[in-house]
């Protein structure tokens, strides 16, 4: 089943002189990981904020296409240009990059519930629905807390807990990590791939981490100068070394180093992971 279909997007914003999306089309599936990588400046922040409605019902400017959600539990379809902003994130929740401009209530639990009581639900659901994203982001015992006082990785796991509060069948992250040391990274993308697992969300997923796109994303799409230049399987799009160099996205390190040594005819087909890569070249795992 189809929950996002993009079609022929275009969008500029308002006194920019060029398009930041320039014919943009695509679809997602029900369970899917869409990764979606591309130099700095290529569109990616700009689709995300289309997947959600603020462009173009909060950020004006020229706006062609269509944008369609539709919601996998009750099967309704929603062109996000058509569709108030109040309903989209119930149905398609964005994370932006920087938790801290998220964040802005005095305790973790306040935060959670902010966006929940806006939603005009009662107390007990309220609470029901705390309790459960801060279980699946693993904040519980923090609800006292004062959000500057956590941790980059906790921080963005709270942004995330209070989109997930609104219960929304797919997940829009714009590099979520890039703010993020190791420790952190490895929270939230292990966040991601909990809840698409467990929990049977959709997720697109914008993220200079290659490594995790390429291993666990089901397609990536490849942008460039607001258009899809490449979109294909991890595997597919890695066969693309050329294009992605010069682009200047780094492949995760196995996938140079297979790349070269299939050049020099050593491997046959890329490895994806170190593991896979000594295997094929009959390394310690075999
Ligand atoms: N509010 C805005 N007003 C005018 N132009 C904008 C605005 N936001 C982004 N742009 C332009 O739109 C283009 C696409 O930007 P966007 O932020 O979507 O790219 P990106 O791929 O997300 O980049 P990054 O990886 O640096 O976040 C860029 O040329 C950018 O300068």
């Amino acid at each position: 089943m189809k929950v996002i279909s993009v079609e022929n997007l275009s969008f500029k914003y308002r006194r920019a002189r060029s398009y930041s999306l320039k014919d943009v089309s695509f679809e997602v599936k029900k369970g899917e990981l869409l990764g979606v990588i591309g130099p700095s400046g290529s569109g990616k922040s700009t689709l995300c904020l289309a997947l959600n409605g603020i462009i173009p019902n909060s950020i004006k400017g020229e706006f062609s296409g269509d944008v369609v959600i539709r919601d996998p539990r009750t099967g309704e379809e929603y062109n996000t240009k058509e569709t108030p902003v109040s309903k989209l994130p119930t149905v398609v929740g964005l994370v932006l990059q920087n938790p801290e401009s998220q964040l802005f209530n005095m305790t973790v639990e306040e935060e959670v519930a902010f966006g929940l009581e806006n939603l005009g639900l009662d107390r007990n659901e309220i609470l029901r629905r705390l309790r459960w994203a801060l279980e699946v982001t693993g904040l519980r015992g923090l609800e006292k807390e004062f959000p500057p006082n956590l941790s980059g990785g906790q921080q963005q796991r709270l942004a995330i807990a209070a989109v997930l509060a609104m219960r929304p069948a797919i997940l829009v992250l714009d590099e979520p990590t890039s703010q993020l040391d190791p420790v952190g990274k490895r929270e939230v993308l292990g966040l991601v791939s909990l809840l698409r697992k467990e929990h049977g969300m959709t997720v697109v997923l914008v993220e200079h981490h290659t490594d995790y796109v390429f291993r666990f994303a089901d397609r990536i799409l490849v942008m460039d100068d607001g258009g899809i230049v490449l979109e294909g399987t991890p595997r597919e799009v890695a066969e693309e070394a050329e294009t992605l160099r010069k682009l200047g996205i780094k492949l995760p390190a196995s996938l140079e180093i297979s790349h070269e040594l299939r050049k020099r005819g050593i491997i046959e087909s890329p490895a994806f992971t170190e593991e896979e890569l000594l295997s094929r070249i009959g390394g310690p795992s075999g």
